[in-house]
Formats: C-alpha cells, sequence, structure tokens
C-alpha cells in the first residue's frame, strides 16, 4: 500500500513535499522532485477532496482527480502519498497546529519542499515565511520552490484549463510535462456510430474531471494491452440535436468490441470545432475528412 489516507501507518522518517498538485504539471514536479535524495522517505503530502471543490461546493475543474493524481506522483520515483480527507475539521485546523500534528507528530519530517505561493491551514494563514520559522523550531530542513515559467508564462493549473479550454493541447502539454489525458469505463451510446461507418467507445470520465473544449482532436488510445491512434469527439452532438455532452472515441484500424473495458486517451492535436451539419451524409464526408486529416498527421509524426 503506497496511498495513505491519515498519517498513522506511513513510512517514517519523512521528506514531504506538501501541496494540492492538480494536474501535477513542470511547476508540481520540481516540487514533489525536490525531495528525492533527501533524509528520509520520499513522500508526497496532498488533500482530497481539493479545498477549492471544498469551500466552492463545485466540481468539474480538476486536472486529475485523486487516482490519476497518485499515479502522475508515484510515477515520479515518490515512495508514499498521503492523501488527508479535506473536511471540516482539516480546514479549521489552525496552521501551526497542522505543522505539529501532521508534519512533525504524524511524519517526522526531516525535510519539506512546497511552492512559493502555498498556503496552508485555518484561513490560508500559513505560508512560506511561516513554514520557514517551523522549520527552524523543529529542525527539519525546508526548499521553497520558484515559481516556474515557460515562454514568459506561469506554470500554473489554471493556465493549463485555459490553454485546453481553446483546444490548445500542445500549450497544455508544454505546461504540463505530458498531453492531457482522460480515462475512464467504455459505456454503451445510442448505437449510430457503427451505422454512419464509425463507431466511437463512449468514455465515461469522472464528473470532478476539467473537459477541454468541445471539438475534434488526433488521440492516443490506451486499453488493456493496446496503444493506437484514435479520433475524439468532445461534444453534444449538434447534427442529432443532442443536448448532454459525450466523450466517444473511434480507434483508427481496428475492429472489436469496447464495451466495459476500461480506457486512457491522451490528446495529441485538436483538428476542428464540432458543427451542425444539415444531413447525416454530410457528417459521414466530414468523418471521411478527419480520418484522412489524422493519417497525414500520423504519417508526419504530427
Ligand atoms: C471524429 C468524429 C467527429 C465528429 N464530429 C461531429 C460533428 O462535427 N457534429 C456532430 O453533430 N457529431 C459529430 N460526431 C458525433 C457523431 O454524431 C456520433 O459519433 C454519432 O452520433 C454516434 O453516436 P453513438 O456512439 O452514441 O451511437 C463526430 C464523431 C466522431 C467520431
Ligand atoms: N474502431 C472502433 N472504435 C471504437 N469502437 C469500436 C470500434 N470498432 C468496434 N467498436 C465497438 O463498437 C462500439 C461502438 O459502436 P456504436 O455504434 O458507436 O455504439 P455506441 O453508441 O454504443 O457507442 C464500441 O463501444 C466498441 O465496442
Amino acid at each position: 500500500m503506497t496511498v495513505f489516507r491519515s498519517v498513522s501507518e506511513v513510512a517514517r522518517p519523512c521528506a514531504v513535499a506538501l501541496g494540492n498538485f492538480d494536474g501535477v504539471h513542470l511547476g508540481h514536479q520540481a516540487v514533489i522532485q525536490a525531495v528525492l535524495g533527501r533524509p528520509g522517505v520520499p513522500t508526497v503530502l496532498t488533500f482530497d477532496p481539493h479545498p477549492r471543490e471544498y469551500f466552492s461546493g463545485r466540481t468539474g475543474f480538476l486536472l486529475a482527480p485523486e487516482r490519476e493524481r497518485s499515479s502522475q506522483i508515484l510515477a515520479l520515483g515518490i515512495a508514499q502519498i498521503v492523501v488527508l480527507p479535506f473536511d471540516e475539521r482539516l480546514a479549521s485546523t489552525e496552521a501551526h497546529r497542522f505543522v505539529e500534528e501532521v508534519l512533525v507528530e504524524g511524519l517526522r519530517a526531516r525535510f519539506v519542499s512546497v511552492g512559493w505561493n502555498f498556503r496552508f491551514g485555518k484561513d490560508r494563514l500559513g505560508n512560506t515565511e511561516m513554514l520557514q520559522s517551523c522549520a527552524r523550531a523543529y529542525q527539519f530542513d525546508i526548499e521553497i520552490l520558484a515559481e516556474r515559467q515557460i515562454e514568459g508564462q506561469r506554470v500554473s493549473s489554471s493556465a493549463i484549463r485555459t490553454a485546453l479550454a481553446s483546444g490548445d493541447v500542445e500549450r497544455a502539454r508544454l505546461l504540463l510535462g505530458r498531453s492531457y489525458s482522460l480515462e475512464g469505463e467504455i459505456g454503451r451510446g445510442d448505437q449510430r456510430g457503427r451505422l454512419l461507418g464509425f463507431p466511437t467507445a463512449n468514455l465515461q470520465v469522472s464528473e470532478r474531471k476539467f473537459l477541454p473544449g468541445d471539438g475534434v482532436y488526433l488521440v492516443r488510445a490506451h486499453w488493456g494491452s493496446q496503444r493506437r491512434w484514435g479520433l475524439f469527439n468532445l461534444g453534444v452532438r449538434p447534427t442529432f440535436g443532442g443536448e448532454r455532452r459525450t466523450l466517444e472515441v473511434h480507434v483508427l484500424d481496428w475492429q472489436g468490441d469496447l464495451y466495459g473495458q476500461s480506457m486512457k486517451i491522451t490528446l495529441e492535436h485538436y483538428l476542428r470545432a464540432e458543427k451542425k451539419f444539415a444531413s447525416v451524409g454530410e457528417l459521414i464526408e466530414q468523418l471521411h475528412r478527419d480520418r484522412d486529416q489524422a493519417e497525414r498527421l500520423i504519417a508526419r509524426g504530427i
């Protein structure tokens, strides 16, 4: 077991990266990797739900819901993750008590890394200066990672959301350090795709997950031991008067049954906006053009 819900069973002492780390983008990766090679078990201390979900009651903005975030963190070489339930008790814990009870007594932190703008504790009164004075008092080392910029823009979860909302998957990839991905089980749709000559697997993603802008994307689809190219349509299917947003993947050059499988797709290129066609025939013609364009992009390495 490497993901814990409390500090009671963790391996100690710890070298701790502390933060929300939504998306585990390049800035987060620097904070997390700062613990590697430090004294103590490499550990990430984080929260779920995201404090913003807790306080706003809103959902649907996470770049990586909990399971996805944990696997991205473990892939960086971290030994254990402590995911504290963010609830009323935690929200009302004073910053200095959080340091004492969680970092010092709970994790026996020998080293702590945080990002330059990290805030924590009741009313978000805990900040990096306060952590620095705690480090002196409790004798742990601390590293505060400076703001990361790429091409003059701050690397941040909100900058990534803005890029994805406009279909700019290249910019999102630059800030994330990997392609944006969506994952879920394949469910049943309206059984219409196969009649169009383009069967589509309907991906059911967490309602907490941030969705990029509607449109058609070139993706890599991963399921079981398969890795294939696909066309991904995200939208309401205006040609059929749809209102509910669906996520559909047509796997290129492949046939088989996907119902019930877990699939992950990574967004590689935005092809076009979703359109309302005057007839099903025109939609089918466009689907053929989409496939041709995808094949050209794949052939030239995108
Ligand atoms: C690559 C691709 C592009 C698509 N583009 C559009 C579009 O522009 N407008 C639209 O109304 N539907 C679009 N669709 C959605 C089709 O209408 C949808 O796949 C079809 O209704 C089948 O739905 P089903 O899987 O629920 O049977 C697209 C589907 C794919 C795979
Ligand atoms: N190349 C393919 N890409 C995606 N799904 C495919 C493909 N070939 C066969 N399938 C199967 O067909 C199903 C989709 O057919 P479709 O008529 O669009 O039905 P539904 O509306 O239930 O998604 C997929 O869930 C999968 O099991």
